[in-house]
């Protein structure tokens, strides 16, 4: 199946002179959820702008549903859905009218039954006649999903869903996004909670300085996740790895007090019992060990950092 969204070879140099993005590829796959990691002004809001239209390209293009952009933006910017990073500012009109009238927005015909379904999905059935300025924090961020979808868009675009709300009402949003899911509908997040990437996603692309600098199924990221290291504190500090060592990749750390592995913790074999067969074999011995695993978020530091 093509993918839903194209993005190819996309840059943006904004008339001060920055370039936030940098010839961006990616496809997304229909029905699938991707999270966009990166720090703060890593460039996610500028390429969710662009395929929404309202941020221009300076170069590159995108395909949505096989519609281009530029050429075909209304057939393009109907299948698409964005609940944008900022909450509205208060409204006097009642959840139910604002719902509707994005619905008409896009010129789709009244249906009252799938706006309803719409508000009883996300939980604000009750809330229908209530005025949005009455609302709290979390219910307002739900109506902007509402409304988001009030047209049936294809992919729904959510720009940092959870910045600022509660752990409990982050899970609900990621049951809610994963239900969508469900209905068919492609979800594209951007987040800077890692935990959140992991929770939902099927891929995770990491964007910084403008670069989508790794895009992996999430699988594949855990596999990663699944390094370990074994710290060693030895009892005489080492000026150097004995030869006899070398396969093992050690690094000498804490100025030469430390020797510490990295292995694949999902591997058949570590490594270490051999490993340690050979230390004694090479006269190093130790007083004390301990194990870590890496997690997703030094990945994705590590690779931030690599690319300063
Ligand atoms: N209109 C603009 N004019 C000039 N620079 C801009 C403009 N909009 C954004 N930028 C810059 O482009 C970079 C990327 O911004 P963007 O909002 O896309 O980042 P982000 O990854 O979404 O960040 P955050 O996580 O903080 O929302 C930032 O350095 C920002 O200052």
């Amino acid at each position: 199946m093509p993918p839903i969204i194209s993005i190819s070879q996309l840059s943006k140099t904004y008339s001060s002179g920055f370039q936030a993005l940098k010839s961006v590829d990616l496809d997304i796959s229909q029905g699938e959820i991707f999270a966009l990691l990166g720090p703060n002004g890593a460039g996610k809001t500028t390429l969710i702008s662009i395929v929404c239209g309202i941020v221009n390209a300076t170069s590159g293009g995108v395909t949505v549903g096989g519609h281009d952009i530029r050429r075909d933006f209304r057939a393009a910017r109907e299948m698409i859905g964005l609940v944008p990073q900022e909450l509205t500012t208060d409204s006097f009109e009642s959840v139910w009218a604002t719902v509707s009238f994005s619905r008409g927005l896009f010129g789709r015909r009244r249906d009252d039954a799938f706006v309803e379904k719409t508000l009883k999905d996300l939980s604000l059935w009750d809330k229908r006649d209530a005025r949005i300025l009455t609302l709290s924090g979390g219910m307002k961020r739900r109506v902007l999903i509402a409304k988001a979808l009030a047209h049936e868009p294809r992919v729904l675009f959510l720009d940092e869903p959870t910045a600022g709300v509660d752990v409990e009402l982050r899970r609900d949003m990621w049951q809610l996004v994963r239900g969508l899911r469900e209905t068919g509908v492609t979800i594209i997040l951007t987040t800077h909670y890692i935990e959140e990437a992991e929770e939902m996603a099927d891929r995770i692309g990491v964007i910084s300085k403008g670069e989508i600098i790794v895009v992996e199924q999430k699988a594949e990221l855990m596999s990663k996740l699944g390094r370990k290291r074994l710290t060693l504190n030895l009892q005489e500090p080492l000026s150097e790895i004995p030869d006899s060592l070398e396969p093992y990749r050690l690094e000498l750390k804490s100025g030469g007090c430390e020797l510490v592995y990295t292995y694949d913790a999902q591997g058949q074999r570590t490594g270490i019992t051999r490993l340690l067969t050979d230390l004694s074999a090479a006269g190093v011995t130790f007083r004390d060990l301990q194990t870590e695993q890496s997690s997703l978020e030094e990945i994705f530091v590590g690779l931030v950092k690599d690319k300063r």
